[in-house]
């Protein structure tokens, strides 16, 4: 693997960002991949003469439903387009008083209680074990949380996301039952993105901004999508401040990842050479062509 790498920086855009202004050099183009189709085209383009890869998680429009999203589609599209670094967007519900509506939390740690998803690339054939002790990349982290404080925006470093299969929101018993977990906020996407990015060998991190109180908190009303529509539009104004802070930081040719993010397939493959299954390898080729 090459020591010295030039980033491509993906930017998955989640509930009311759906594209991503101030991009020089712009075209929207679709990947095809093995797996089926990505949520939409992606936007190729450049800031600050950093490469950017932006996809919309939802389609633009907002017409794919969290559990209809083809997760594995999306990454490996990003992957095959170059990227070497995801910075993922999301609105979430907030599970402590501390994070209110407009907080935006650089979480480090998942739950993940989705159910009805493809959650890897690999399988019969060719089965792979990556570790996910530390979901997200803290090179990111560090960036992100750098540019929040200069952009003077509500931020914690550091929470944990539990991602529910939905499309419904949570019961209070369910929501109350997250809060004892520790949990900081909860939506329905970064899970299995960040597991798929892992087996990709793609940093990752997620930004998680809060939108609502999900329904425990007493003195707010039980979350409605026209409540998180309404707090959506600022933070995602915040968000494209953020995204355009942050690239000059993330951008410049650099050694591997200290935290091993880009080599997560290492000592992962488990399946002897001589019994992996060729069709299983020739799905792999973006994702794990690296090793394989
Ligand atoms: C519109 S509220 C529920 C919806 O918003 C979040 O999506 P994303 O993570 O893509 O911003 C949440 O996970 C739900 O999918
Ligand atoms: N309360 C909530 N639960 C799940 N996903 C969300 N996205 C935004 N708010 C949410």
């Amino acid at each position: 693997m090459a020591d010295s790498i030039s980033p491509v920086i993906g930017i998955i855009g989640g509930s009311g960002l759906y594209n991503i202004e101030g991009l020089t050099n712009t075209r929207w183009e679709r990947i095809a991949t093995p797996w089926g189709e990505a949520s939409d085209e992606l936007l190729f383009g450049e800031l600050s003469g950093t490469k950017v890869i932006f996809l919309p998680r939802h389609g633009r429009g907002h017409k794919i439903p969290p559990s209809a999203l083809n997760y594995r589609a999306n990454i490996d599209a990003l992957k095959r387009a170059g990227v070497t670094d995801i910075i993922s967007l999301s609105a979430v519900g907030s599970l402590k008083e501390e994070l209110p509506p407009g907080h935006f939390v650089i979480v480090d740690q998942f739950i993940d209680r989705s159910f009805a998803r493809e959650k890897s690339f690999f399988g019969p054939g060719c089965v792979a074990h990556v570790s996910m002790a530390h979901p997200t990349c803290p090179r990111l982290g560090d960036a992100l949380e750098a540019s929040a404080k200069e952009l003077g925006l509500p931020v914690t470093r550091g929470g944990t996301y539990l991602v529910m299969e939905g499309p419904q929101f949570s019961t209070l018993a369910e929501s109350n039952l997250y809060r004892s977990w520790g949990c900081s906020v909860i939506g329905m996407t970064n899970m299995p993105e960040a597991k798929l990015a892992r087996e990709a060998e793609i940093d990752y991190a997620s930004i998680a901004m809060v939108t609502d109180y999900d329904c425990w908190h007493e003195d707010h009303d039980a979350v409605t999508v026209d409540a998180v529509v309404r707090v959506l539009l600022d933070n995602a104004e915040k968000a494209r401040n953020l995204v355009k802070s942050v690239l000059p930081k993330i951008g410049a040719p650099r050694g591997l990842c200290p935290a091993g993010c880009d080599r997560a397939l290492e000592y992962a493959l488990i399946t002897a050479p001589e019994a992996r299954d060729p069709a299983a390898l020739a799905n792999l080729d973006a994702v794990a062509g690296r090793i394989l």
